[in-house]
């Protein structure tokens, strides 16, 4: 494994928020994210730490582009080794490129739709980038994903929708939707903070196993110092936003 190899470059990335108007004719502005670069490799799990409200997650969706950047540039190591620059990309090239670059997110509850069951969230993706060949090949993924994250026996979560799930379980679902499709990069954001202490060492373990078995690279959000030095290889802090306009 060449853990040499850059699968995430973030150079003067800027991220700001309108906020509405000041007078007639000026525009104020959140600077959530103001001139952040960062690299992370193959392999590498990148601890972002900071107080509440200092652009962390605003930083990980933007490297997602979930959200749109205000200036800068961001490259994804893509499929035959080139590094793209994605703020440049149509929305059809994107989402081809999408299932190598995933998030856990925070929320459990928000996370998943509830209208469908646990299956049907984890399947969903597995289609859309045609990752399967038949429906047997589908149910084996999914129930070995869920057998990973100790949602065991499989067959009695499969049908199960979010409400009927704790928290924990939820966040179970969360982390198998991202690593059922095997990604190059994760963004972990605050994956553990809202679970029981035991949860957060099985959940912890799988992210350092995927780490170890697949070389999969992570940015991952916390505000907690002590488990960002557990976890993280490098650690880079988040500052408090500015108000400009
Ligand atoms: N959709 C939005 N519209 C306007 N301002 C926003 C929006 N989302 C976030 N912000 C502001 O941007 C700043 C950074 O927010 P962000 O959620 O990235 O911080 P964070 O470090 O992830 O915080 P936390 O640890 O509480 O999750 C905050 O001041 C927040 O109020």
């Amino acid at each position: 494994m060449d853990n040499n190899e850059i699968i995430v470059k973030v150079q003067n990335v800027w991220i700001k928020y309108p906020m509405g108007r000041v007078g007639l004719f000026r525009k104020l502005y959140v600077h959530a994210v103001n001139d952040v670069s960062l690299e992370i490799k193959k392999g590498e799990i990148f601890g972002l730490i900071g107080e509440s409200g200092s652009g962390k997650t605003t930083l990980g969706k933007g490297i997602l582009r979930l959200i749109e950047t205000y200036s800068g540039s961001i490259y994804w190591k893509v499929d035959g080794g080139k590094l793209v620059d994605i703020t440049k990309l149509n929305d059809n090239t994107l989402r081809r490129l999408r299932k190598d670059f995933q998030i856990i997110q925070q929320d459990p509850y928000g996370a998943l739709d509830p209208r469908m069951s646990v299956y049907e969230i984890l399947a969903e993706g597995l289609r859309l980038h045609k990752l399967i060949s038949n429906k047997s090949e589908e149910v084996e993924q999914i129930y070995k994903i869920l057998s990973i994250v100790k949602l065991t026996p499989p067959e009695n979560f499969a049908n199960k929708k979010p409400m009927e799930l704790s928290g924990g379980q939820r966040q179970r679902v969360v982390v198998a939707r991202a690593l059922l499709l095997r990604p190059k990069f994760i963004v972990a954001d605050e994956p553990i903070s809202m679970l029981d202490a035991s949860t957060r060492g099985q959940i912890l373990e799988f992210i350092l196993n995927d780490r170890d078995q697949r070389g999969t690279a992570y940015l991952f959000i916390t505000h907690d110092i002590s488990i960002a030095s557990y976890v993280s290889d490098r650690i880079g802090s988040g500052v408090s936003p500015n108000y400009f306009i």
